[in-house]
């Protein structure tokens, strides 16, 4: 997270909350307005800290008319989307419904896609670009397992996932993606990553965007962190200068815990 002279951020923060197969439409309107409250009573200010939920396929209806109907700021995406636009995929959702729907962003290559459905960097790559087909900002999620971080090659591997998620997009489309660096072995463990390897990984991140494409695209492009987020750690990951946001799965299912990751801010000044 940088800040210009005047304090204001260069890159807008995002903080996103994966519910990954939690919360069925009922649970997920409560969820959403208990975290809308909270975020009022606070005052918080979303024109400085973008605020993104992603619920199950079957929430997003619910959200929509819950959002449009109280005028939230609140926006919201699909988990996953199909590369293809219609046709015989059964059981699969195309970016055009996610459209439809108001969904503003959509995650692709999240590592339990990666690791449970075997989506490969081919298939992840038509995916981002089926996103931006659609007008929607996709969030690719990149990052290594135990046994690669414990032999040294993360950065490496990292890096390879994301040449191959970005392979033929515009440098526009470039600039507008959004990059999550999650460890897998980070999520939904209880082990953070530390601020500095969060740090280490964005700044790789972001300087091969300015090999692949140009440093105007680099210096645009929001990189997240996640990996076990919650809110007495996220301020000091967010502290650093390439991390813009963070990706938070099981905390972003309570709205205080979540609200208070939101106010990172708040932390800075008081931590
Ligand atoms: O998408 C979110 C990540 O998988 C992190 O999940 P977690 O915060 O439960 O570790």
């Amino acid at each position: 997270m940088t800040t210009s002279a005047n304090g204001n951020f260069v890159r807008k923060p995002f903080i996103a909350g994966n519910w990954k197969m939690n919360m069925d439409h009922v649970q997920g309107i409560t969820l959403l307005q208990k975290l809308a409250w909270t975020l009022s009573d606070a005052k918080h200010d979303y024109s400085r800290v973008e605020v993104a939920v992603f619920p199950p396929f079957t929430d997003l209806r619910g959200v929509q008319t819950l959002v449009q109907g109280d005028e939230l700021d609140v926006v919201y995406g699909g988990q996953d989307l199909s590369q293809f636009d219609s046709g015989a995929y059964t059981g699969d959702i195309s970016g055009q419904f996610l459209n439809k729907l108001g969904c503003s962003y959509v995650l692709v290559g999240h590592s339990e896609r990666r690791t449970i459905h075997n989506e490969s960097d081919e298939v992840l790559n038509a995916k981002v670009k089926a996103a931006f087909r659609h007008d929607l900002t996709p969030v690719l999620c990149v990052g290594e397992g135990l046994e690669i971080r414990q032999a040294g090659t993360h950065v490496q591997h990292t890096l390879t996932q994301l040449r191959a998620g970005v392979e033929g997009l515009t440098a526009e489309q470039a600039a507008e993606l959004v990059v999550a660096y999650e460890p897998v072995w980070a999520i939904g463990t209880g082990e953070v990553a530390g601020p500095e390897d969060a740090q280490e990984m964005c700044a790789a991140i972001r300087a091969e965007l300015a090999v692949l494409f140009d440093d105007a695209v680099a210096a645009k492009t929001r990189l997240l962190y996640g990996g076990s987020v919650k809110a007495n750690n996220a301020a000091a990951i967010m502290a650093e200068s390439d991390v813009d946001g963070l990706l938070v799965g099981g905390a972003s299912l309570d709205p205080a815990e979540f609200a208070n990751i939101v106010r990172f801010e708040s932390h800075l000044v008081t931590d």
